[in-house]
């Protein structure tokens, strides 16, 4: 089997809210995929009233087909500092028209202020590795890990775009979806991410340095966070581009057009480039002319994160069968 969903951004594409149905009759819920988490966890009517803010909510006691795991619990943290925890259901999920019968559904009980204040944003869909999950006493599989053997090929693709609706896919590669070759590099799974390395990168029409950057293809982050090094050099190629410590962020003029990024992807000279208006990512109202830059550091974390700045200018495909990632562009 095949299937297929569009997602929308949410203002300033600091997410991408897809359609998703649970239980009997389907009760939609619009959840933020999210390749870099495992949880399946969604607003509730376990969900305190005064944490609601416009939100769908999940009511088990209206789907035939609930199963309440007693005794489950999960609490999940992100890399942006939000959270979430509560109680675990099993029941029907669909996802672009496929089914997976029995997916463990976490029933939020607890969300912190920034998911309260995200009116849209329903709940979160984990397709990173199960070994991520966080429910007790025993980890749950993703909807992924479950669909992929009905699946023609054990595969998924993220096609994001920037200000308008965009794809996933889900056992196919969509050829009209991407210009020129797919390149393949390997994923280490280890920590539970799609983890990749990058061979190099480049600034504007500059030549590629090659230097060897790991870091996770993660839809659930906004930004691009990328090694310091490379993230001074890239600003200093803009004239009144500055750290503000009072944002903790990198800001930028909001014109002219800053230059492209480019991120090499395997070893047959693949590059995508990200356009250099994807990095004024968001104008920062009070300073008036200045913007938000969407390369920002990865300091603290580890490892850099491919999010959305970086994935919206790609065609990703997330193979779970060959545990590899493939990159083209579009
Ligand atoms: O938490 C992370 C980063 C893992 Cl290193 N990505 N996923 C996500 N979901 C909501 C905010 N961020």
């Amino acid at each position: 089997s095949t299937g297929n969903e569009v997602t929308k951004p949410e203002s300033y594409d600091v997410e991408y809210l897809t359609p998703v149905s649970i239980g009997t009759p389907g009760q939609v819920l619009h959840l933020d995929i999210d390749t870099g988490s495992s949880d399946l966890w969604v607003f509730s009517s376990e969900t305190p009233s005064n944490l609601v803010n416009g939100q769908s909510l999940y009511e088990p006691a209206k789907s035939s087909t609930a199963q309440k795991l007693e005794g489950y619990t999960w609490k999940i943290s992100y890399g942006d500092g939000s959270s979430s925890s509560g109680v675990v259901y099993r029941d029907s999920v669909t996802l672009g028209g496929l089914t997976v019968s029995s997916q463990a559904v976490e029933a939020a009980t607890q969300v912190s202020e920034e998911f309260t204040s995200d009116s849209n944003n329903d709940g979160l869909l984990g397709l990173g590795f199960g070994s991520l999950n966080t429910v007790q006493p025993k980890g749950q599989k993703t909807w992924f890990e479950n669909i992929m053997q009905e699946l023609d090929s054990p595969i998924f693709t993220a096609d994001l775009k920037a200000g308008e609706p965009g794809t996933y896919n889900f056992g196919y590669i969509d050829k009209n979806a991407h210009i020129g070759n797919i390149s393949y590099v390997s994923v280490n799974d280890s920590n539970g991410y799609w983890t990749w390395t990058s061979p190099g990168y480049a600034i504007g029409t500059g030549a590629l340095v090659s230097t060897q950057i790991m870091g996770i293809a993660d839809t659930g982050t906004t930004l691009l966070l990328l090694p310091s090094t490379i993230v001074v050099m890239y600003y200093a190629q803009i004239p009144g581009a500055l750290y503000d410590a009072t944002q903790g962020a990198y800001t930028l003029p909001c014109s002219p057009t800053p230059p492209d990024f480019s991120f090499a992807v395997g070893d047959d000279g693949q590059v995508i480039t990200i356009p250099g208006e994807y990095i004024l990512y968001a104008a920062i109202t009070s300073i008036g002319t200045m913007c938000f830059g969407g390369i920002q550091a990865d300091s603290g974390i580890g490892f850099s994160i491919f999010g959305d700045v970086a994935l919206k200018a790609a065609f990703v495909v997330f193979d779970g069968g060959k545990k590899r990632l493939g990159w083209a562009s579009k």
